[in-house]
């Protein structure tokens, strides 16, 4: 990692446990994950399959996501059943906003910031049956998401192409996962190249549109349902702190949830701010399952 990079996560020393570990971790190359797509393939079925043609998997625990130990492809979407929308190439770490959502069948859910779609593709996948609106605004970003929703089978996904900030989706839903677009820290192992070391300035604009975003979710979500706050970073500006507006704004109230990958409490104090309710939050860091990074956060209206 070059020295602008290791001067700018310094300034989350304080906050993230076992920081040492934590900066090793970012200058190690990121193994890949997947997840089965049991619309399409049993799992055993695909496991073999991957596994004849000379994959190494390791299953997580009891989830059907599977850490790639080695392949005999330069890149894990080079095969035939990963053309077949047999499986979904995603980190471990992005899973986790979707099992804390815990998408039921039957439920409606909109997923306000969706493409290229790893997250809407797993919700339903869990789901089976229900709608999910899935939005974007970003047209090519979408394209990509109508491609992954097609290759994996999944016919029960409306898009839409609305600014999150404003955009009217016309019904309530009773699920919210606001995956928000953020400075993107966590993706750095991923992204090595494509990652942009930004100011002060730029996360407080992020977070001042993360807030907006929130408030048109609240707005789209039945009393009594959930919102999902999620993002791929580690600034409290973006995570804790939108989430403090959610409460302390929007009436939002937040709700505890567990999920069967290792991760931190929220952060109670940084850059001038206090933040309450730290043991609602999840934090996800690198150094934890060789993973990249994420915050989430379940609010309730
Ligand atoms: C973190 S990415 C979403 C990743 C996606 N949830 C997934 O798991 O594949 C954030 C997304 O927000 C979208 N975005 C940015 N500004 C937006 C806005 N104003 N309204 C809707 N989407 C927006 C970006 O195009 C990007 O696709």
């Amino acid at each position: 990692m070059d020295e602008q990079k290791i001067e700018y996560f310094m300034q989350y020393s304080e906050i993230i446990p076992n920081f040492d570990a934590f900066m090793e971790s970012l200058d190690k190359p990121q193994p890949y994950w997947m997840r089965v797509n049991t619309l399409k393939i049993r799992e055993e079925e695909l496991i073999e399959r991957l596994e004849n043609k000379g994959f190494k998997l390791e299953k997580y625990k009891n989830l059907n996501a599977y850490r790639i130990i080695d392949m005999p492809v330069k890149h894990p979407g080079a095969t035939i059943e990963h053309s077949l929308g047999y499986y979904y190439i995603q980190d471990l770490s992005s899973m986790a906003p979707v099992l804390a959502l815990n998408p039921q069948r039957g439920e409606k859910i909109l997923d306000m910031a969706a493409a290229p779609g790893s997250k809407t593709t797993m919700l339903a996948e869990l789901m089976r049956e229900g709608t999910i609106v899935a939005n974007d605004i970003n047209f090519n970003r979408l394209k990509s998401l109508g491609g992954n929703l097609e290759r994996l089978g999944i016919t029960n996904v409306l898009i839409t192409k609305k600014d999150a900030k404003k955009g009217n989706f016309g019904i309530k839903f009773n699920k919210i996962l606001l995956d928000a677009p953020c400075s993107g820290e966590g993706t750095v192992r991923k992204n090595p190249w494509g990652f942009r070391v930004v100011g002060d300035r730029e996360h407080k604009m992020l977070a001042r549109n993360q807030k907006i975003m929130l408030k048109n979710a609240s707005r789209h979500v039945n009393n009594g349902g959930i919102i999902v706050y999620s993002t791929c970073t580690f600034n409290p500006w973006e995570n804790e702190g939108v989430v403090k507006y959610g409460i302390e704004t929007l009436s939002l109230e937040p709700v505890y949830f567990d999920i069967p990958i290792p991760h931190f409490k929220g952060v109670e104090e940084w850059g001038g701010e206090k933040y309450e309710y730290g043991e609602y939050y999840k934090r996800i860091y690198p150094h934890l399952e060789d993973t990249g990074g994420m915050f989430i956060a379940v609010l309730k209206k």
